[in-house]
């Protein structure tokens, strides 16, 4: 049984605004997915209707195999949440918060040890709200920890903790994973993804446009690697003009950089850039992180992103 499944989850704002668009997806126990996706995507609307805060225009979702809009409370004893901006009164401690989200659970966690699970022990005395930003994140994971839930749904976990914090939820998720806790997070931190998640679903424009391991959905990007040259003189692009495996040539100055599309190429261009403007050094950089998602976000349903929605969308169980 998947720890979510959603099924055609849509979600309509008014006439227009379609947030979420047939959205199905698949996430096994102990996996670390990774929600990707640009602002406005809609990984916050998919979360808000897994948690029923907002309801499905069409589609549905079940959380550990019950209904997320007919067995809410159930759903509830069984996850924890860190929601996006949680916002904390100021009547009470970061101490009072913990214990108030276990007698909600009636759960028989240690308050002390969840807060020193997210470091802030020594400030569990202090009211939440004069909380630094990052202290807020590690207060609010630490709630959504609360009763070891079999599933946590995290939305932006890393939103204002500085390198320690990510460092530490970082640690908290795989150990979890490791004893068999599903994570889903959303996140636009590329890095972060990358760094705990065992695949990822990339949201654009409300739509699943790829969703594999990030070194598979490197490869299916065409794993397209750059190489710069940098000349004794200004290069132009005719030099690599033929080379059909060249997608993109960019000059500035006497540095000549070119896509490639097949790795092979680069000896080619090498070749040909040297006859024609002298090159003096060589770097080699493979598609960044940062390119990939772009590759898969900018094009929407049109291009290389409808490809990779239509072959994923043929991979979903269902
Ligand atoms: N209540 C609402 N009424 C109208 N439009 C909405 C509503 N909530 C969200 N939207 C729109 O739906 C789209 C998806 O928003 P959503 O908050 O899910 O994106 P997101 O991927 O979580 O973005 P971010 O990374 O900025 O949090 C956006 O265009 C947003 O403006």
């Amino acid at each position: 049984m998947p720890s979510i499944q959603t099924n055609g989850l849509t979600k309509q704002f008014g006439d227009n605004m379609v947030a979420v668009d047939d959205l199905t997806l698949s996430i096994e126990k102990g996996e670390i997915f990774g929600f990707l996706g640009p602002n406005g995507a809609g990984k916050s609307t998919t979360i808000n209707m897994l948690l029923d805060f907002i309801r499905p225009t069409e589609g549905s979702a079940q959380i550990l195999g019950m209904d997320a809009q007919k067995e809410t409370a159930a759903i509830r004893e069984r996850i924890g949440v860190l929601p996006e901006g949680y916002e904390f009164d100021k009547y009470l401690t970061g101490r009072e918060y913990i214990e108030w989200t276990i007698e909600t659970k009636a759960a028989d966690d240690d308050p002390d040890e969840i807060l020193d699970t997210v470091g802030i022990r020594d400030d569990a005395g202090r009211n939440a709200s004069s909380y630094s930003t990052g202290m807020q994140q590690r207060l609010a994971f630490g709630m959504a920890l609360v009763n070891d839930p079999d599933l946590l749904i995290l939305d932006e976990p890393s939103a204002g903790l500085d390198p320690n914090g990510i460092q530490r939820m970082r640690s908290l998720i795989r150990d979890r994973a490791d004893n068999g806790t599903t994570v889903f997070f959303s996140s636009h931190l590329l890095s972060e993804v990358e760094a705990v998640c065992d695949r990822v679903g990339v949201m654009s424009e409300g739509q699943l446009v790829a969703m594999d391991t990030i070194g598979e959905l490197r490869k299916k990007a065409g794993g397209r690697e750059s190489i710069e040259l940098e000349c004794a003189t200004q290069p132009t692009t005719d030099a690599v003009d033929d080379l059909t495996d060249v997608s993109e040539v960019l000059i500035d100055g006497t540095t000549l950089t070119a896509y490639c599309a097949d790795p092979a190429v680069k000896a080619d261009v090498v070749r040909q850039v040297d006859v024609q403007a002298d090159v003096v050094d060589i770097a080699v950089d493979e598609t960044s992180l940062e390119e990939l998602f772009n590759q898969y976000t900018s094009g929407g349903r049109d291009g290389m992103a409808q490809e990779e929605a239509d072959t994923e969308s043929t991979e979903v169980p269902v």
